[in-house]
């Protein structure tokens, strides 16, 4: 059973506080110089995940994602502050802590490549001693819900890459883990593959409580997944919020498109300017956090209107906004 009473006193399942990383790499300076030089892959980063929840974590390449993640895993140790999951620090009790987290990596497989799919799951069944009627349900459960049914007896070479990445998602799985890091687990599936590894996960969390943390450069995944996002670039956190406040932050705009019923100078209203003409239609950019409403109305008052429709700012556009920014505190 997870010892789930051990946790953070505010109730966190995960907790960062002021966490570093810094590396040290060697460079070469000349013909037999080498320089030593530190990268600080994650500097001073705090955040706390509640039990159940779904967050994304992303950024630019080289941001510090994968690095945050093994640290969650006990892969690598912290350079400076205090790392917690489940009550556990990772690094010191790496062994206790993988009973009660799974991972998928998804540019990685941890299955054995030419063996049948099955025989990684019954070294799973063992290698995490999962008793054998809780080994049969999750599998069962698994089976079903990411349609592997007909591929347990494919040794995993021969699998799509779609097929493979729904295998390694339930052998994450086996074991019952309260927690589930995911890196990129959908890179390079196809639209079909993509929505059912969505829909599992999203079926996952309901169902089972599992925490989730996502990294991923599909903005789909988190827009589909996760009501919170975490923004790292540089190893520092600069965003840690709702999705829909990500575009107030990247201080991004909406768009109304209007249709006139003729072809007009482009509309002067007041907090709004146009950005685009075409005939009769007109694109006009006005401030994300700002009510469309009493812009419609004075259009409406002032000009002939058929037909308009509000357009949500590009969520990869209020993101790279963001990355151009600065860090929050
Ligand atoms: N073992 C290592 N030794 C030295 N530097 C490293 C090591 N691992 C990562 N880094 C550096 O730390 C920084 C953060 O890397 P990390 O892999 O965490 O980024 P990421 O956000 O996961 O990027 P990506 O999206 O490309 O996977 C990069 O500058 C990287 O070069």
């Amino acid at each position: 059973m997870p010892d789930s009473d051990v946790m953070e006193p505010d109730g966190a399942f995960i907790a960062l506080e002021k966490v570093e990383k810094v590396f040290e790499v060697r460079k070469k300076a000349g013909f037999l110089k080498r320089e030593r030089r530190q990268v600080r892959a994650v500097d001073s980063i705090s955040f706390t995940v509640a039990r159940g929840e779904m967050v994304g974590y992303i950024g630019p390449n080289g941001a510090g994602k994968s690095t945050t993640i093994k640290m969650l895993t006990g892969i690598l140790t912290p350079s400076a502050g205090r790392l917690r999951v489940a009550g556990i620090d990772p690094s010191r009790q790496r062994t206790r802590l993988a009973h009660r987290i799974g991972v998928v990596f998804g540019q990685r497989t941890t299955l054995w490549w030419d063996l049948p799919l099955i025989d990684s799951y019954r070294l799973a069944h063992r290698m995490y001693r999962i008793p054998d009627a809780r080994f049969r349900e999750n599998l069962d459960r698994c089976v079903e819900l990411l349609e592997l049914g007909d591929l347990l007896d494919v040794p995993v070479r021969q699998l799509s890459l779609g097929q493979r990445m729904r295998g390694d998602i339930a052998a994450a799985l086996l074991h019952d883990p309260e927690v589930l890091y995911l890196d990129e687990p959908t890179i390079g599936l196809d639209v079909v593959s993509k929505a059912k590894v969505r829909g599992f996960l999203k079926e996952l969390n309901a169902a089972r409580g599992t925490t989730v943390l996502l990294t991923t450069h599909d903005l789909q995944d988190i827009e589909q997944l996760c009501s919170r996002v975490m923004v790292i670039d540089h190893g520092r956190l600069m965003y840690d919020g709702a999705l829909a406040g990500l575009h107030e932050a990247g201080e991004s705009e909406r768009t109304l498109v209007v249709d006139l019923e003729r072809e007009l100078p482009p509309i002067e209203v007041p907090s709004c300017r146009v950005v685009r003409v075409e005939g009769p239609r007109q694109w006009l950019a006005f401030a994300a956090g700002q009510s469309a409403a009493p812009l419609v109305a004075s259009i409406a008052a002032e000009y002939p209107l058929v037909d308009l429709s509000v357009r949500e700012p590009d969520i990869e556009a209020v993101i790279a906004k963001m990355y151009a920014g600065k860090a929050v505190s």
